[in-house]
């Protein structure tokens, strides 16, 4: 039997993505010791129910101690007081890492516990779904997705490496950024759209009573589409909205400025305008198709450590560079390091 690529792994919240996370390293072996912790007592029984690991305890300074790599999937808000509990029991050499939907607030919040010796790398595995809790995970979630690292100045490379290794193994590509520019991409790829998702969900819920039964029955699969994002765990997207509140509020600004322009081309019957953008967007969506899981986000600086297909067709269709301060002063984007 081939030696597993870490002796223990202490996985820090145990829903979808932990839980997720627990059943592809059983499948992989990718460790000896699964340790198992969370700060409620049920979620760590039905953790046991479902046999998600080796050990389960809600004593997360339990867990960690002598783990080589910790893995916290906790709320991005609690990723700051989670790693404050678990810093006294960390051991030197451990690789410690997250799978927080933001980064640079994760960064701000969680590094200035880690202790010296332990090497912090924080990731993010673009892979999920509206679904949470223990029960909601499956191995093949990450299956053919990205993960993407922010490491902080002065990662040591093979740790680097070694957490590289272990997502390519759970079926990952994987990719570094720097987490503003991690961000500010994800606001848009993400966060936007189910921000979006909840707002149209919640007007539709707000018209009058007769009209909303109608909504309902009618609801064609567009509508549709928006009520699975909108389903996603309230206190994961709160978080989400506060911890990464500038890079949204930006895209937001941009959004509302574009539906302006579309609303006036509704109002005054520019029927060509119309066309044109959906001629524009329609090109994105069959290259979003042609690309598979594939998909290359768009190009902050990236550099490519993992096996990353890289297509271009998507930004090249577009053009649109979304680092930039404003369309018009920098059309194109940055091309990628190792282009
Ligand atoms: N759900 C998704 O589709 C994705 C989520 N993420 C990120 O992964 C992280 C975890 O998300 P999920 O697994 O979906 O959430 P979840 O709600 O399924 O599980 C969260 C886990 O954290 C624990 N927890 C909650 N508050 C805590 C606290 N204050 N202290 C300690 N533990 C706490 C819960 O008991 C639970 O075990 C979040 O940071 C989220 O942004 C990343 C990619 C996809
Ligand atoms: O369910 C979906 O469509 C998602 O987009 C899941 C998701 C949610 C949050 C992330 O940070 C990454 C992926």
């Amino acid at each position: 039997m081939s030696k597993s690529l870490f002796e223990k792994i202490a996985l820090v919240g145990i829903g979808l993505i932990g839980s997720s996370l627990a059943r592809v390293i059983r499948r992989e072996e990718l460790a000896g010791h699964i340790a198992i912790t969370t700060r409620s007592a049920g979620t760590v029984m039905r953790a046991e129910e479902l046999k998600l690991g080796d050990s389960y305890t809600t004593d997360a300074k339990e867990a960690v101690s002598d783990a080589d790599l910790v893995v916290v999937s906790v709320p991005v808000g609690a990723s700051g007081a989670v790693a404050k509990e678990i810093a006294p029991a960390l051991k030197k050499g451990a690789i410690l890492t997250d799978v927080g939907s933001t980064k640079a607030s994760v960064i701000a919040h969680m590094s200035p516990h880690v202790p010296e010796g332990v090497y912090f790398i924080p990731g993010h595995p673009l892979a999920g779904t509206e679904k949470s809790g223990p029960d909601a995970g499956f191995a093949e979630l990450f299956e053919n997705r990205w993960c993407i690292f922010t490491p902080l100045e002065g990662t040591e490379p093979a740790a680097l490496e070694k957490l590289s290794d272990f997502w390519r193994r759970c079926g990952s590509y994987v990719d570094t950024m720097d987490p503003e520019h991690h961000d500010m991409t994800l606001a848009i790829v993400s966060h936007l759209p189910h921000i979006i998702a909840y707002n149209i969900v919640g007007t539709a819920d707000d018209l009058e009573t007769v009209t909303k039964s109608k909504v309902i029955k009618y609801s064609a699969s567009g509508f549709r589409d928006f009520t699975r994002l909108a389903a996603s765990d309230p206190l994961m997207w709160r978080d989400v909205c506060l911890h990464n509140r500038d890079a949204i509020l930006e895209m937001l600004a941009r959004f509302s400025e574009d539906l302006a322009t579309l609303q006036r081309a509704i109002r005054w019957g520019e029927g060509d305008k119309l066309f044109d953008l959906f001629t524009r967007t329609r090109t994105i969506r069959r290259s979003v198709i042609e690309a598979g899981q594939d998909v290359e986000v768009p190009d902050f600086g990236r550099q490519a450590v993992g096996r990353p297909k890289v297509q271009q067709q998507q930004y090249q269709a577009t053009g649109v560079c979304l680092a930039a301060p404003s369309r018009a002063a920098a059309p194109c984007c940055p091309r990628s390091r190792d282009e």
